[in-house]
């Protein structure tokens, strides 16, 4: 099956929108973790990989060399941030490498080598996750009740994050788009070449080029796709600050022209953009793509670069972002989820407001089994 068809078969089982998770690192943080880093959410693949996934109970796991990078107190919880987004109804999780780079980790005295096994690592935690979440499932269906967790065997893809190069720089470029005159596609196509590759190779069903910022970079990610042979579909997905134009000024349009021009991008969109500006944005989008339009806005508070700190209640609540989503998805969206400073509360909030959409009872999905010494 090719890739436009595979996410338009998703999507149709998912009953014509599928749920994207929230915000990861926002998240991470909110449970205790100090990503005040270069790394940001990619440091607790270092310190905190049950964190990620889910609380590891069991005394015998090996984490391999990652135990010898495990410095962190254990983290007062029962659940990891990809388990709890899926029991909330996401669909589709996205990996912990948003500022996981070869480059980063070299800059903190790791190896390539060991570089290149955090990306891969951020691929298993998520593919563990939804392991975990798929014998869950399968549990629940002995059980009178599973309380408020969505416990329903669906497909689910594991997205592999690819932030921006300024998100790797960390100096606020990844909201501002300007890499300086003197940047070009070369340089761009070479930072994240390999890294896209061993993500590639690490086995998600999507990738998710996220938070890109200027037209350039999106060409970059379209050619590195060819370049590379990468046999895995991806999306694109754009941040604005007005609701007309991505953060750097370039026009949406054009943006959207760079996603269109490869087959491997099944979808188009828009995230950790303030909810306010998401309407008009789609309408763009829609204007100039046959593609599915995705849409994760943050939960529209500012933040202080200064500080690298969200402002707190500047944003909407759960129930205003909700009371958007209809909207969203009529104006033509169908890949709807949150990005920074959402949680688990507001997609179990958008799962609720998709709920009453229909799916296709001809698409019964047979999660995969258990493997044996899991569950
Ligand atoms: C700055 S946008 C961050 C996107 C990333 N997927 C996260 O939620 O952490
Ligand atoms: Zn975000």
């Amino acid at each position: 099956m090719g890739h436009a068809a595979m996410m338009s078969d998703f999507l149709r089982q998912c009953g014509g929108v599928a749920v994207i998770d929230g915000g990861f690192a926002t998240e991470l943080e909110r449970h205790g973790a100090d990503l005040n880093d270069p790394l940001w959410s990619a440091k607790c693949l270092l310190t905190s990989p049950d964190l990620i996934r889910r609380m590891i109970k069991s005394s015998h796991v090996d984490f391999g060399f990652f135990r010898l990078a495990a410095n962190h107190k254990t983290l007062d919880l029962d659940e990891g941030v990809h388990l709890d987004y899926l029991e909330a109804g996401a669909d589709i999780i996205l990996t912990a490498s948003y500022q996981a780079t070869i480059q980063g980790f070299k800059n903190k005295g790791y190896s390539v080598e060991q570089g290149e096994n955090m990306l891969r690592k951020s691929v298993e935690l998520a593919r563990e996750a939804r392991d975990i979440y798929y014998t869950r499932c399968h549990e629940a269906q002995t059980k009178d009740t599973t309380g408020d967790k969505i416990l329903k065997q669906r497909q689910i893809l594991v997205a592999a994050s690819v932030g921006s190069y300024g998100a790797y720089l960390a100096d606020g470029s990844e909201y501002s788009g300007d890499y300086g005159d003197a940047m070009n596609l070369e340089f761009l196509r070479d930072f994240h070449r390999r890294r896209v590759k061993v993500l590639a190779e690490a086995g998600p069903d999507l990738i998710a080029f996220e938070t890109v910022p200027n037209r350039l970079e999106a060409q970059a990610f379209a050619m590195l796709l060819e370049e590379e042979n990468i046999n895995v579909p991806a999306w694109l997905s754009f941040n604005s600050k007005d609701g007309i134009n991505v953060v750097s000024g370039d026009s949406i349009t054009e943006c959207v022209a760079a996603a269109e021009s490869s087959n491997k991008v099944v979808a188009v969109g828009i995230n950790c953009t303030p909810p306010r500006f998401i309407r008009d944005l789609v309408l763009s989008i829609k204007k100039v793509t046959s593609k599915p339009i995705l849409i994760y806005p943050n939960s529209g508070e500012s933040y202080d670069a200064d500080i690298k700190q969200w402002v707190q209640h500047t944003g909407v609540s759960d129930k205003d972002f909700v009371s958007y989503v209809n909207k969203w998805c009529e104006a033509g969206a169908s890949l709807v989820g949150g990005c920074c400073r959402t949680t688990p509360h507001t997609i179990r909030s958008i799962y609720g407001t998709l709920s009453c959409k229909s799916s296709d009872p001809s698409l019964v999905f047979e999660a995969p089994r258990p493997r044996p010494n899991e569950g």
